[in-house]
């Protein structure tokens, strides 16, 4: 069964809702129709996909549910439109202004009055955007419009960046509105365009074009408009066609470098998984289990 069209971009031939999705209100969330590639889309064109906290949590859901499917070996993030207001396109413009207070951005009145106080304020887009980063599957931004303020950082914490010639614009607006991201979205993408782009961007929030953010090496590639999510998918199809293990200790080990002590444990996470499935180990469990001395003879000391 295909899907209603939610984009002017989105082919509704190649997919399908995914679970959980039909209740959300701030984004839409499709599997394609062979369950191996998520599209995960912001939904508030009016506003640029700005997010509230309640966009935050479904972005949060969606992907995480992506994460826990078997199938899905790829995540494609990008932003619904065009704005039916002005016709604007956006990936995402970042934790929506109206809602921001004192201690973060805030729940409607009617979410506030069933939450726990201490919830209230939120910044938790970046609890998604270590989801994105710890997650062990490729995520791909795909950008047909702005991607500014948080949103400019999310594009920057996924793995791949593939944006819209004509419409892609990046805008990093954090000190704008007095807001900073300290964390991946300035100094991860000092890691990828060096530090004086990054500083220039941080420091001018100046809008720059999706083709000099790929001269900046922050996006891998920049296509036209209209097949930007034909383009996204046969990336996604590419990277399937690689062994799901290589990808993930790959994704892990290129994080691991600039994650420290938990870049390590996430790596040697997925190491130790790796090792559970020798012989080798096997035999040291079956020896604890039998209560006998384990048996390492048939293993070398390879070198
Ligand atoms: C994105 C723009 C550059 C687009 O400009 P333009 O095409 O001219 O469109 P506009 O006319 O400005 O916008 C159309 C319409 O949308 C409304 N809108 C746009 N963005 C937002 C927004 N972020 N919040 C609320 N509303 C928005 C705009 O008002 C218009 O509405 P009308 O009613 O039609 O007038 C430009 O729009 C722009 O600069 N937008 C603001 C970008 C911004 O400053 N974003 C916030 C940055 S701070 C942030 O995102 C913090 C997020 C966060 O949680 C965080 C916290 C702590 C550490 C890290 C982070 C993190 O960054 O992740």
């Amino acid at each position: 069964m295909t899907s209603a069209s939610v984009s002017d971009l989105f082919d509704p031939a190649e997919w399908t809702l995914a679970p959980g999705a039909e209740g959300y209100t701030d984004i839409t969330a499709h599997v394609s129709l062979d369950g191996r590639i998520a599209r995960i889309a912001f939904d508030r064109p009016e506003v640029r996909n700005a997010f509230r906290p309640h966009s935050v949590d479904e972005l949060y859901r969606a992907l995480d549910i992506a994460r826990q499917d078997p199938r899905i070996g790829v995540v494609l993030l990008t932003g619904n439109g065009p704005s039916a207001k002005d016709g604007g396109w956006a990936f995402c413009s970042g934790g929506d202004q109206r809602i921001r207070g004192r201690d973060g951005y805030k729940y409607s009145a009617e979410e506030t009055s069933v939450q726990d106080p201490a919830r209230a304020g939120r910044l938790h887009i970046l609890e998604v955007q270590r989801l994105i980063r710890f997650m062990p599957k490729v995520v791909i931004a795909v950008v047909p419009g702005w991607a500014a303020g948080g949103g400019h950082s999310l594009h920057v914490v996924c793995d791949l960046t593939i944006a819209s010639a004509e419409h892609g614009r990046f805008k990093q607006t954090d000190a704008d509105v007095g807001s900073f991201d300290a964390g991946y979205g300035s100094a991860y993408m000092a890691r990828q365009t060096g530090q004086k782009f990054a500083r220039e961007v941080f420091f001018l929030a100046e809008e720059y074009s999706a083709q000099r953010a790929h001269e900046m090496g922050a996006v891998n590639r920049v296509v036209s408009h209209e097949s930007l999510e034909r383009e996204a998918i046969a990336m996604a199809r590419t990277i399937l066609t690689k062994s799901p293990t290589a990808i993930r200790m790959l994704k892990f080990a290129f994080n691991a470098v600039d994650d420290g002590m938990v870049g390590q444990q996430v790596f040697a996470g997925e190491a130790t998984r790796l090792a559970y499935g020798t012989d080798e180990a096997v035999e040291g469990r079956d020896s604890f289990l039998e209560k006998r001395a384990p048996d390492w003879s048939p293993f070398p000391y390879h070198f």
